[in-house]
């Protein structure tokens, strides 16, 4: 199995964009494993409507959770408890972009980390990160936890107003890559995504040998 998860500092640091990005630019298939909230458009939804790739390439979640929380309290609210044992990657024959929920640290039950599950995926990790002040702090706490657990870091995609001396302070001090920049869109659509991946990324720092088809 190719691909990358894609983790990021928090939730709402702009994972489903960045995803829908290089989904979109790799050709490849995506997967959501746990969707909680389901009123307002699911991650998978936005990946759909933003990627241009076919619905096909959007897999099933492996769990859709209601309530707009952490996976483990989601699942609890529906009087259920998530399996991490049964979060399989899906088998398919483009990369595939995961996508998890918040950062790497969030809870799938009271004792499973989705740390623990990037373990057992053994994909690479793009650590998604904001530029605006407090980011440094928060990157290197998320860029030791998974190193401490010996998980391949693939590098990390900043979004926001450009912040130099934080990107590069966290390259070195984390000692991985900065990916790039994707900068605030005034209107995230499939065109304006699209153009700005393609100026904010290198596809050839994606497109590992074993990422081919
Ligand atoms: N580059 C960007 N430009 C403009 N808006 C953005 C950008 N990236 C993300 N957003 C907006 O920020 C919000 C949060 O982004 P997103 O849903 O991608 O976060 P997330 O990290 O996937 O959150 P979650 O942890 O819930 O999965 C959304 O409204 C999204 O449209
Ligand atoms: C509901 C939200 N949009 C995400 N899907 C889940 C975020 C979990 C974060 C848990 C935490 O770190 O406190
Ligand atoms: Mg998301």
């Amino acid at each position: 199995m190719t691909g990358y998860i894609v983790t990021g500092t928090d939730t709402g640091i702009g994972k489903t964009v960045f995803a829908a990005g290089l989904a979109g630019a790799l050709d490849a298939a995506y997967w959501k494993p746990v969707q909680s909230g389901l009123d307002e458009e699911t991650d998978s939804q936005v990946v759909q409507r933003l990627s241009g790739l076919a619905p096909d390439r959007i897999l099933p979640e492996a769990y859709r959770l209601a309530l707009p929380a952490s996976p483990h309290r989601a699942a609890e609210a529906e009087g259920i408890a998530i399996d991490p044992d049964a979060l399989v990657l899906p088998v398919t024959t483009r990369p595939l972009v995961v996508e998890g929920a918040g950062g790497p640290l969030v809870p799938l039950t009271r004792r499973r980390l989705f740390a623990d599950v990037f373990v057992v995926w053994g994909l690479p990790v793009i650590l998604c990160a904001r530029t605006s002040l407090g980011t440094i702090n928060h990157t290197l706490l998320a860029i030791e936890a998974l190193s401490r657990r010996g998980i391949t870091l693939h590098g990390v995609a900043f979004i926001g107003e450009a912040n130099e001396d934080s990107e590069q302070i966290i390259a070195d001090l984390g000692g991985t890559r900065r990916l790039g920049r994707l900068p605030h869109l005034p209107a995230v659509t499939p065109d304006t995504l699209k153009a700005a991946f393609a100026t904010a990324f290198s596809l050839d720092d994606f497109r590992r040998e074993d990422l081919r088809p």
